[in-house]
C-alpha cells in the first residue's frame, strides 16, 4: 500500500470512529434517561407496596385505605372558620381532604396546581390548633404578600426575615416562648439553616407543646431537579428531626415524580400522604407566536396586544430575560401608553416593593420583571402573561404563566418565541443539572406547529391526558399549517458546518445563519432568515448539531458544532 494510500484510509477510519463515538454518545444518553426513568419507577413501586400492603408496620393507617373526606372532630369548627374567618363558602379540589389528613397529625406533600388554594391548607388548620404554625416561604415579598392578607382578615401573623426590626423580633421570641400572641409565623429558610437563636426559640416553643405545625411552602425549592433549588431548603431536613411529633405540610404548585421522592427524602417524610392535583389549568389559553428580531417591532406587538385585548387597565406580566430588558420593555411600553413598571433583583426591596404594591391595587397595569418576581403572587385577576423571551424550562414556565387566571376567569398565556433567544439561555444553563435537556423540551413546545401546547404539560408531569378544549393555539387553528420539505437543506447546513469546523471556525448560530446565506444563495432564496434559524434550532434538538460552550472574561458564547448524528443526515438516512 502506498503511504497515501493508507493516510487516506486512515482518515477515513478515523472519521468513521467519531461517527461511531457520536451514535455511542446518543445511545449512552438515552441509557442514562431510562435509567432515570426505571429508578423513579422502582420507587414508585416500592411507594406502592409500602402503602398498599397491610403488613406495613406503620401505626399509621395506609394512605390508599385512607378517607379524608369523611366526618372528623373539627369539623364544624372549620366550617366556621372557613366562611367567617376566610369568606370561602365551597373547599376547592382536595383542600378539605388536605386539611383532615394535617388535622389528624399527618405528614402531607400537596402537589396543586399554581392558584389551587394551597394557603388555606395550612393557614386553616393552624388557626383550628392550639399554639403557632411556622411556615418557611422562599422570598420576602411572598411572606409580606401572604402575612398582609392575613392581618387584613384578623388572624396573628408575624413574619421573621432579615428585614424584620428588632422591637417586632422581641415580640416574637416572646410569642414562641408563651405560645401566644401570633397563630401564622413565616419564616426564610435561612432562619433555620443560619439563626441558632430562633432554632433555639423555636425549641422552646415547642418544648411548651407550642409548637402545631410546620408548612414548608413552595416545598420543590428542596431539590436540585427541580427548577428553582435554594441552598437553605436543603437544610430544612432538621425540622423532621428536631420535632418529629409535628406533622409537616410540604407544598408545591410543580413536582415531577423525581422531585416529589426527592423532597420526601429531605425534608424526611417518607410516610406522608400525598395529594397530587391536576396540573390542567382549564381557564388558561397557550399560544406561542414567532418574535421578531428587530427589538421594537416586539415591543409594538406587545403593546398592540395589551392595547386591543386589555383596553380596560386589566392586569399582566411581562417576563423578560434580564434586568436591563425589563427596564427598557417597561420604558417602551410606557413610551406606547400603557401604564408599566419593572421589577428585578437589583431594586432596593422598598423600591420593589412600592412597584409590586401599585400593581396588587390596580394603579399599574402591568409588570415586567425578571424571574425574581412571581413566585407565589397571591393577585389573583392577572388577566395575561406574555413571555417576551422563554423561560429555561416547562417548570419554570409552567409556574410563570400559572400566574394568570389563578380566579378561574379565562385568560391568556403568550410567549414570544425566537431561535436566538435559545443560546442566550443555553449559556446561562448548561451548566445546572439537565440543565440544557430542560432548555431543550420548552424549545420543542416553542418549535411545535402541531402538538397540543396543554398536553406537553401533562407529559412534562407524568399526567394522563386530557382535553384541551381549544384553548392552546396549536389546537385551535393548526388547520393553517404548510409543510416545507428541508433536508436538502438540512444536508447543505451539515456539511457546509463540517468544512468550518474542519478548518477551525467556530459559529454562533447567527453567523451560522448568516455565512449559509452568504454561502448558499439559493437557500436564502427559499427559506427566510428566520426559518433557517428554526432549522438549526430544530437540528440542535435532533442531535444533529448540538451546542458547545466556551467562556470568556466577561460572558459564556455558544458555538454550533456538528452533533451525534450528522452523519446520518449526510447520508439522508
Ligand atoms: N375554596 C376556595 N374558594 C374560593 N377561593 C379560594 C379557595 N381557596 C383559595 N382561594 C383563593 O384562591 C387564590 C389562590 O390561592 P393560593 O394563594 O392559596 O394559591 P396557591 O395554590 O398557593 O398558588 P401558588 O402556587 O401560585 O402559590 C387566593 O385568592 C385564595 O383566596
Ligand atoms: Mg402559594
Amino acid at each position: 500500500m502506498e503511504t497515501e494510500e493508507i493516510l487516506a484510509e486512515l482518515d477515513n477510519v478515523e472519521t468513521q470512529i467519531q461517527d461511531v463515538q457520536g451514535q455511542i454518545q446518543v445511545l449512552l444518553d438515552q441509557q442514562e434517561k431510562l435509567y432515570e426513568r426505571q429508578s423513579e419507577l422502582k420507587a414508585i413501586l416500592e411507594a406502592c407496596r409500602a402503602f398498599g400492603s397491610p403488613k406495613a408496620t406503620d401505626d399509621a393507617p395506609p394512605t390508599a385505605l385512607e378517607d379524608w373526606s369523611g366526618t372528623f372532630d373539627w369539623d364544624s369548627k372549620a366550617d366556621h372558620y372557613k366562611f367567617h374567618v376566610f369568606g370561602i363558602s365551597k373547599y376547592r379540589a382536595n383542600q378539605h381532604e388536605i386539611i383532615n389528613a394535617v388535622m389528624s397529625g399527618r405528614d402531607v406533600l400537596v402537589i396543586m396546581a399554581a392558584g389551587g388554594g394551597k394557603s388555606l391548607c395550612y393557614q386553616l388548620p393552624a388557626i383550628l390548633c392550639d399554639g403557632i404554625s411556622l411556615v418557611v416561604s422562599p422570598l420576602i415579598s411572598l411572606i409580606q404578600d401572604q402575612v398582609m392578607g392575613l392581618k387584613a382578615l384578623d388572624i396573628p401573623a408575624s413574619m421573621l426575615t432579615s428585614t424584620t426590626g428588632k422591637e417586632e423580633e422581641k415580640f416574637i421570641y416572646k410569642a414562641l416562648e408563651k405560645g401566644e400572641g401570633v397563630k401564622i409565623l413565616y419564616v426564610t429558610p435561612e432562619k433555620i439553616s443560619k439563626s441558632k437563636r430562633f432554632m433555639s426559640k423555636l425549641e422552646k416553643c415547642h418544648h411548651g407543646g407550642h409548637l402545631s405545625l410546620i408548612a414548608i411552602d413552595e416545598a420543590h425549592c428542596c431539590s436540585q431537579w427541580g427548577h428553582d433549588f435554594r441552598p437553605d431548603y436543603k437544610n430544612l431536613g432538621i425540622l423532621k428531626i428536631q420535632f418529629p411529633k409535628v406533622p409537616m405540610l410540604a407544598l408545591t404548585a410543580t413536582a415531577t415524580q423525581k422531585v416529589q421522592y426527592d423532597l420526601m427524602e429531605m425534608l424526611h417524610i417518607p410516610k406522608c400522604v400525598k395529594f397530587v392535583s391536576t396540573v390542567n389549568r382549564p381557564n388558561l389559553f397557550y399560544m406561542v407566536r414567532e418574535k421578531a428580531s428587530v427589538a421594537k417591532v416586539v415591543i409594538d406587538e406587545i403593546a398592540e396586544f395589551i392595547e386591543e385585548c386589555y383596553p380596560n387597565n386589566e392586569s399582566g406580566i411581562v417576563y423578560c430575560f434580564s434586568r436591563k430588558e425589563c427596564e427598557q420593555v417597561a420604558a417602551e411600553l410606557r413610551e406606547r401608553g400603557i401604564s408599566a413598571d419593572y421589577y428585578h433583583a437589583d431594586m432596593d426591596v422598598k423600591s420593589r416593593e412600592k412597584v409590586h404594591m401599585r400593581w396588587s391595587k390596580n394603579k399599574l397595569q402591568v409588570i415586567v420583571g425578571t424571574v425574581a418576581f412571581g413566585m407565589g403572587i397571591n393577585k389573583p385577576d392577572v388577566r395575561f402573561v406574555i413571555h417576551h423571551s422563554l423561560s429555561k424550562s416547562m417548570e419554570t414556565y409552567y409556574q410563570e404563566s400559572g400566574r394568570a387566571g389563578r380566579d378561574g376567569a379565562p385568560s391568556e398565556c403568550l410567549l414570544f418565541f425566537r431561535p436566538a433567544d435559545v443560546p442566550r439561555q443555553s449559556s446561562m444553563v448548561f451548566y445546572e443539572n439537565s440543565g440544557l435537556q430542560n432548555l431543550y423540551d420548552i424549545v420543542r413546545y416553542c418549535q411545535s406547529k402541531r402538538q397540543c401546547r396543554r398536553s406537553a404539560f401533562f407529559r412534562h408531569f407524568s399526567e394522563s391526558l386530557q382535553d384541551c378544549n381549544g384553548m392552546c393555539d396549536n389546537c385551535a387553528f393548526s388547520s393553517d399549517i404548510i409543510e416545507v420539505d428541508v433536508s436538502e437543506h438540512a444536508k447543505m447546513m451539515v456539511s457546509f458546518l463540517q468544512d468550518m469546523q474542519e478548518n477551525d471556525q467556530r459559529l454562533t448560530l447567527l453567523q451560522l445563519v448568516d455565512k449559509m446565506k452568504n454561502k448558499h444563495k439559493e437557500i436564502g432564496a427559499e427559506l427566510k432568515r428566520e426559518e433557517l434559524e428554526q432549522l438549526v434550532i430544530q437540528l440542535i434538538l435532533e442531535s444533529v448539531l448540538k451546542e458547545e460552550f466556551q467562556h470568556t472574561a466577561y460572558a459564556t458564547n455558544a458555538y454550533v458544532k456538528i452533533g451525534p448524528l450528522a452523519r446520518q443526515v449526510l447520508q439522508g438516512i
